[in-house]
């Protein structure tokens, strides 16, 4: 049988102690190898719980009641040494997720790798190669304690790739970062191979340069997905999400693709002023 290559999420629904409502109702989602999807949502919408049930955190850590199927490449989260090796994570408050035992930014990089006993050399190599990626390499001697918010988040993501996940499960990484440190966040976003990505993030124009999919969450429910144009040129106004800044300004000049679709990123504003030329 070929191996399944595949995120599958099937009738998830999930409710914590002490609530009568579920925060997460019958979401039913696929993606496929490689793929970046973008969730995005309302405060409350469940966006984070999501990726607790996801990432396991529910209930191997947090506990709570959850209901249906799903499966990362195949695997359940009852075979957790598995399910988890082949996970990297990124939460909100990712301080929280330091070990608390490094001395160093590169010992904090280090300690998922040797648990995994990767040789020393490999390790280092690991070190030095995402410490570029995330822009820490002359952080590398100092102590996570002494690094800023966004920092903190870039260390969080260094640490999540090193071990080469599979599967990046993301939880507003850059919300403490500056704009630059965003910026940069995206470009390396965009050039990541052979890792499937479920990324939530409010910061909408970045994404839809570099997200193959869009998931809304609005009160518990998957309302919509699809490609980032497919899904921004249908928003419900009761979502409250608002449009790409591109989207905004070609529905102002009546921009539209040779599909009827107002642009979402710049590759296709450029298409569609070209046309209009
Ligand atoms: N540990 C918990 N116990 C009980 N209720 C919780 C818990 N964590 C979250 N909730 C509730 O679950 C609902 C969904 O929260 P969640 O954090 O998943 O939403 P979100 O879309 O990620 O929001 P935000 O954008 O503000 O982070 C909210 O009503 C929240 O109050």
């Amino acid at each position: 049988m070929d191996e399944d290559k595949r995120i599958v999420v099937d009738n998830l629904t999930s409710r914590y102690p002490g609530t009568t409502q579920p925060q997460l109702r019958g979401i039913n989602a696929e993606v496929q190898a490689g793929q970046v999807v973008g969730i995005i949502g309302n405060s409350h919408s469940g966006k984070s719980t999501l990726c607790r049930v996801l990432a396991g955190v529910i209930s191997k850590i947090v506990s709570a009641e959850v209901e249906g199927q799903w499966r990362l490449f195949g695997r359940r989260v009852d075979d957790w040494p598995a399910y988890n090796a082949m996970t990297g994570v990124v939460l909100q408050n990712p301080a929280g997720q330091l070990s608390g035992l490094s001395d160093t930014v590169a010992d904090e990089i280090a300690f998922d790798l040797i648990n995994q006993g990767l040789a020393e050399n490999l390790i280092q190599k690991r070190i030095e190669k995402v410490a570029a990626q995330m822009g820490l390499s002359a952080q590398l001697h100092l102590h996570p304690e002494s690094l800023s918010g966004g920092q903190i988040q870039r260390l969080a993501i260094a640490t999540a790739i090193a071990t080469h996940p599979t599967v990046l499960i993301l939880d507003d990484p850059t919300s403490e970062m500056d704009p630059l440190g965003r910026r940069q966040f995206f470009h390396w976003l965009a050039g990541v191979k052979d890792t499937t990505v479920l990324i939530v993030t409010s910061e909408i124009d970045d994404l839809c340069e570099i997200a193959d999919s869009v998931w809304v969450m609005h009160d518990g429910q998957l309302v919509s997905k699809g490609t980032p144009g497919d899904v921004f040129n249908h928003l419900a106004t009761d979502w409250q999400i608002p449009a790409p800044t591109i989207t905004q300004l070609a529905q102002k000049m009546n921009w539209r693709m040779a599909d009827g679709q107002y642009p979402v990123n710049a590759a296709e504003l450029k298409e569609v002023r070209y046309a209009h030329n």
